[in-house]
């Protein structure tokens, strides 16, 4: 029996890849039509939110040569293997990164699907350095790529990621909160 060679050429399947001609639209600002209600909730995120106590609070730094960034730390209580940062960690920082840069495009996506390689290992302790950057939009279909390096902004890739984002209307949250009776002011009192 022949042992297959291990392909290691990117992340993304033909699922996570935009098809030819899909148009790249570089990242512009959250629609103001988003509503503040949305947004509000986002203190409570897991990825990103400062009431998240347990939470990785990623940081978002910008927008770079249409890339979006973002860091966060390591800390200790993120550990998966000893020493090493969870792998659910990682590829949950690689979706927030890849969320903030669809939802940049202008309109409310949620993951549809997310693909992520782990290409060394990622000490506790250290900081995450993050880039994401869309690779077409293709109706309600948007493909984004990202990854994520330690020791530095410009230090080796540690983690690389591909994903579908899926347009969705407002409607899609609100009905959630209502069926199971969540609502922003709760969280607020
Ligand atoms: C400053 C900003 C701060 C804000 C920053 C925000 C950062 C947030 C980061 C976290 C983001 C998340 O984790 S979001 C949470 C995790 N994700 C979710 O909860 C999504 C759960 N899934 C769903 O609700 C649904 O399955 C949807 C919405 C994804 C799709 O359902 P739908 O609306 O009925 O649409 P549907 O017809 O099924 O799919 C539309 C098209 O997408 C394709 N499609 C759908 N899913 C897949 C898939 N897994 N793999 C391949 N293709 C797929 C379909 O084939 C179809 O293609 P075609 O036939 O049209 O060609």
């Amino acid at each position: 029996m022949t042992t297959p060679s291990v392909q290691r050429s990117g992340p993304a399947s033909s699922r996570t890849t935009a098809p030819a001609g899909a148009a790249v639209p570089a990242p512009s600002g959250p629609d103001p039509r988003l509503t503040s209600a949305v947004m509000a909730d986002y203190r409570g995120c897991f990825g990103c939110g400062e009431e998240a106590a347990g939470g990785l609070r990623l940081r978002r730094t910008g927008v770079d040569d249409g890339a979006v960034t973002a860091e966060f730390d390591v800390r200790a209580e993120l550990q998966g293997a000893p020493g090493l940062a969870h792998g659910g960690v990682l590829a949950t920082a690689m979706d927030e990164v890849l969320g903030t840069a669809a939802w940049l495009l202008g309109k409310r996506y949620v993951t549809g699907r997310l693909e992520t390689d782990y290409l060394a290992p990622v000490p506790v302790g250290s900081t995450v350095h993050l880039r994401a950057w869309c690779t077409g939009v293709d109706g309600r279909k948007a493909y984004l790529e990202g990854e994520g390096r330690v020791g530095g902004p410009d230090g080796p890739v540690a983690v690389r990621a591909a994903a579908l984002f899926v347009e969705v209307p407002e409607e899609h949250f609100t009905r959630e909160r209502v069926k199971h009776g969540h609502s922003t002011k709760e969280r607020a009192n």
